[in-house]
């Protein structure tokens, strides 16, 4: 199935969804849910919000969408500044989390539910509606109510109601979080397609670090109301900034070396049974959990320090010689393996 418009917008040089944040900051009585966040998100681009729940990415997004009002800051779309614009008059549109569908309305209503809301005519306002659905190739559903489709198909409704307006920016509170894993993969491939294919940036707020690293152009990591690191999924799993982004972007381990802590891949370090040499890129430490990990072993194993590592072990390697919850290993890597971190191990 392949979702989108004929044309790519970005090539014909209509790319819309330019934003900025200028020191953004929303503060709910003395917390601040957002503290002075600076972002510039390029037009058309998939920008994914990511971080721990409570960073402050929902509120980020409705504060974008206007509704939520910053504290204070300026937030810009396509050069204009609409911090004080009405939701409506921003030239964005939100797919929200739940994403309810009128039941007692038809696919097509649904769909033209807004051009309603503006006064657009009955005929005009249905051939747009049927225009969006072929876009999101749900046009042989026009005329039948939300619960006659499945819970992908009704996404998509969702989307195409939220693609009406025409926006510059879509943004999509947690949209995947209702679908099974499966379905999942494949909306999040036809989310990207139908990005590109109307060159309009879409903003996703998503918990989970593998929609984040399959999705965005951008990554924007938060943390505790500020941004901890931005940049391609390639820069923030491959050079992460802080040990909070290494421990939550996942697949790394943080080795404390006292003065200074460094990232390591967990597929890069190597394993040796007992003790062998000690040197400045080896650790001595006792296997504490093996898990089968599909393509391989998964060995988890804590330092005399308390250090809690992962060695991701090919199934070949393991399987010579099994390593044994309790034994004494050495945990070893290359320094060109090594990437440094900002601000120590914690
Ligand atoms: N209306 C509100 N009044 C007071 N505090 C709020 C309000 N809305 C959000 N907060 C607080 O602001 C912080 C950021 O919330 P936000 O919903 O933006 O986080 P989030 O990263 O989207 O979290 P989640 O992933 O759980 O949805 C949280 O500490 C939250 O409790």
């Amino acid at each position: 199935m392949r979702l989108g418009v004929a044309n790519n917008a970005t090539e014909t040089g209509k790319a819309k969804g330019l934003i900025e944040f200028a020191s953004v900051t929303k503060a709910y009585g003395s917390s601040k849910a957002v503290d002075a966040i600076n972002l510039k998100i390029p037009a058309s681009t998939y920008c994914c919000l990511l971080g721990p729940s409570g960073c402050g990415k929902t509120t980020s997004l409705r504060m974008l969408a206007g509704h939520e009002i910053a504290t204070s800051g300026d937030i810009l779309l396509d050069n204009i500044d609409v911090t004080d614009l009405a939701p409506a008059k921003r030239g964005t549109a939100m797919m929200f989390q739940s994403y309810a569908l009128f039941p007692h309305l038809t696919v097509a209503e649904n769909v033209a539910f807004s051009l309603k809301m503006k006064g657009v005519s009955k005929p005009e306002r249905l051939e747009k509606a049927r225009t969006m659905l072929k876009v999101v190739e749900l046009e042989k559903f026009a005329d039948r109510l939300p619960s006659q489709l499945s819970g992908g198909q009704q996404q998509r409704v969702a989307l195409a109601r939220a693609l009406i307006t025409q926006p510059s920016a879509l943004l999509l509170d947690e949209p995947l979080s209702a679908l099974d894993p499966f379905l999942r993969i494949r909306v999040r491939g036809e989310l990207k397609r139908l990005q590109k294919n109307l060159g309009i940036s879409f903003v996703h707020v998503t918990h989970s670090q593998d929609e984040a690293l399959a999705l965005a152009d951008l990554v924007v990591l938060m943390n505790n109301g500020r941004i901890e690191q931005q940049g391609t999924a390639g820069d923030v799993f491959n050079r992460p900034r802080t040990a909070f982004v290494t421990r939550f972007v996942g697949g790394h381990n943080v080795i404390d070396l006292g003065d200074r802590a460094i990232a390591v891949r967990q597929d890069r370090v190597s394993l040796a049974h007992g003790e062998t040499e000690a040197t400045a890129s080896s650790r001595f430490v006792n296997v504490a959990g093996i898990e089968f990990a599909g393509t391989g072993y998964s060995v988890q194993v804590k330092d005399d320090r308390g250090g809690e590592m992962t060695a991701m072990v090919t199934e070949q390697t393991f399987l010579s010689q099994p390593f044994e919850e309790g034994e004494r290993a050495t945990l070893s890597w290359a320094p060109s393996d090594a990437h440094q971190l900002e601000g120590g191990a914690h």
